[in-house]
């Protein structure tokens, strides 16, 4: 069912400094932030060969990454992000198998403009797992 590693998000509380350790420290070619207002986070894209590293700052006032903050005050790799051929499909596979699918199961529209899902970290070894229709 999962595909390619889409990207591997990391929380943190001052984006602009996140930004700016990936693009001035390690020499990453960074994104511009962009609110995403419907997903509570504003989120910064870097590229990579292989894959990209996505940067999340709360935004709003019940942000889902909040109390993850709370926990990581210097921030932390929050989610990985699969991509999956047919979501809706893989949707209903993990529900037959007993996984939650959270935000009630029908997916939102993401940062690459394409339906994401996420799966609840305590039934995927601890981490959270967005998948993305590829
Ligand atoms: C623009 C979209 C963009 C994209 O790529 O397209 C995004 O990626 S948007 C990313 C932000 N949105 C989300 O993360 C939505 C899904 N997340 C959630 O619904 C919440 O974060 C949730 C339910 C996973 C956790 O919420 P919260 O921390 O408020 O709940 P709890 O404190 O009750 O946590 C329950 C339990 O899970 C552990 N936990 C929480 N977050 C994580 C995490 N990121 N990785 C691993 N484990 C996590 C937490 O420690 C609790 O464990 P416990 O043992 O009970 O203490
Ligand atoms: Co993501």
């Amino acid at each position: 069912m999962i595909g390619r590693l889409n990207h591997v998000a990391i929380a943190v509380g001052d984006i602009a400094k996140a930004s700016a350790v990936y693009r001035d420290t390690l020499g990453a070619e960074v994104s511009a932030p962009v609110a995403q207002t419907e997903h509570g986070v504003t989120t910064v894209f870097i590229t990579l060969p292989n894959t990209k590293i996505e940067l999340l700052e709360p935004l709003g006032a019940d942000s889902p990454i909040a109390k993850f903050l709370e926990r990581n005050a210097d921030g932390g790799i929050h989610h990985v992000c699969y991509e999956v051929d047919d979501i809706l499909a893989a949707r209903d596979k993990l529900i037959a198998d007993g996984a939650r699918v959270l935000g009630g199961g029908e997916p939102k529209i993401g940062a690459h403009g394409k339906p994401v899902l996420f799966l609840h970290p305590k039934d995927f070894c601890g981490t959270l797992v967005e998948l993305e229709q590829a």
